[in-house]
């Protein structure tokens, strides 16, 4: 048996939902370039979901589905409450909130095809509901009801803050969710289907791709860029800090990739996006020492900055603490999960690989006694 570590270049699955060749990003054949000037989050989610694009009246629908469905059970919410809240990472309280709504889906584990859509269309709509509770409720405030007038984009801003977003900003989040929508086999997607190629059901897909999203190589490399930046505190300091790092042989977050080797065609939108909305709120030391830092990484190891490394600048910039910043990712995201676990029910068979087994060979079992 040959293995091949972290199964780089491994291709382990048919897909129609998005693809990465020779470094361009497609969802179901359209350049995420095109997307994120010009589409709705709900119109990519409609596209991952049908493979293409929804007319008027389809997205009218699609919206309204989605606004009906953004509410959560109160029993979450107040569930909330019962956590270590303040110690308690945003991500945590997702996951498992996400497998407490399975709870409260009788449909849960019907696994018809049209129950697993409208399970999708649930889990989609309350996912920005649930994060932004969970942010006001540990803040000691009230969690804010979904509008049903609003784009999903700026419910997610409205129901964080309790105020409508501006126009901007409401753009800006907008275009960093189709952005991170979906992205071939990631790290995340992956889990997503190997779980529910068991016929295991839709929550139990999500809430461990949240979980694999979670960890900082992969989703929670933006939360790590921003704990970055802080610490770098200043552009004067970027050179040395970087250096210092890649002296010792330590990561660099939001830098690498293991399929793009020639940058990831995502961060050039958010870089754009940083340097509009640093400027706008008067703080463009973020995205000046961004840029440092890129200048500084780029110059020392062809490592192009990836999706994770401006976007943190730019939901810092739309005043979005920091620990919120991979739960945005995953409320971004699930549309993606979502349209490869409804994939993979559509074609199913067990994921199950080998594993080389290089551990102790012919052991004589010992009695306990005599260990
Ligand atoms: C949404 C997303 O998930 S995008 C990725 C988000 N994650 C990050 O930004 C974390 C930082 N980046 C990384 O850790 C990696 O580049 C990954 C996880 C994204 C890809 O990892 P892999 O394809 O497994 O590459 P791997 O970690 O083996 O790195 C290959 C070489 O490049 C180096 N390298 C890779 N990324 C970085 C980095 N960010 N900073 C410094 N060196 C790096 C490694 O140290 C290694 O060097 P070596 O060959 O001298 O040992
Ligand atoms: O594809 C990957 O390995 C990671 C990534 O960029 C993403 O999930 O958006």
């Amino acid at each position: 048996m040959t293995t091949t570590r972290g199964l780089e270049g491994v291709v382990a699955t048919t897909s129609s939902v998005s693809s990465i060749i020779d470094d361009t990003l497609t969802y179901a054949g359209f350049n995420i370039d095109d997307l994120a000037e010009h589409a709705s989050f709900e119109e990519v989610v409609y596209l991952l979901w049908h493979l293409k694009l929804p007319n008027e009246t389809q997205l009218a629908e699609i919206k309204q589905q989605l606004s009906e469905n953004a509410s959560v059970p109160k029993e979450i919410l107040e569930h909330f409450k019962t956590y270590p809240i303040q110690e308690v990472h945003p991500m945590a309280a997702l996951r498992s909130a996400v497998s407490l709504l399975g709870l409260y889906d009788s449909e849960a584990d019907v696994m018809e095809p049209q129950a697993n859509y409208r399970k999708a269309i649930r889990l989609q709509a309350k996912m920005p509901t649930l994060v932004t509770a969970f942010a006001r409720i540990r803040k000691g405030l009230d969690p804010v009801e979904p509008r049903k007038d609003l784009s999903l984009a700026a419910n997610f801003l409205y129901m964080l803050t309790g105020e409508e977003p501006s126009p901007v900003a409401e753009e800006a989040f907008n275009k960093a969710l189709v952005l991170h929508a979906d992205h071939e086999l990631n790290a995340s997607t992956f889990t997503a289907r190997v779980c529910v190629a068991t016929l295991s059901d839709v929550y139990s897909g999500v809430t461990a791709a949240i979980g694999a999203l979670k960890g900082p190589l992969h989703g929670g490399a933006n939360e790590a860029v921003m704990k970055m930046l802080t610490e770098v505190g200043e552009v004067g300091r970027a050179e040395e800090y970087i250096r210092e790092k890649l002296a010792n042989k330590e990561k660099i977050m939001g830098f690498g990739h293991r399929v793009y080797r020639n940058g990831d065609p995502r961060a050039k939108h958010l870089r754009e996006m940083s340097e509009k909305l640093t400027n706008l709120t008067g703080e463009p030391k973020w995205y000046e020492m961004s840029v440092k830092i890129e200048e500084v990484v780029t110059s020392s190891k062809p490592l192009p900055p990836n999706v994770d490394f401006y976007s943190a600048s730019v939901y810092h910039s739309l005043g979005i603490d920091h620990d919120l910043f991979t739960p945005i990712f995953a409320v971004s995201r699930v549309s993606g999960w979502l349209a490869h676990i409804l994939e993979q029910y559509d074609n199913n068979r067990l994921i199950r690989p080998r594993a080389d087994y290089i551990g102790p060979d012919m052991q004589t079992f010992v009695a306990l006694e005599k260990r």
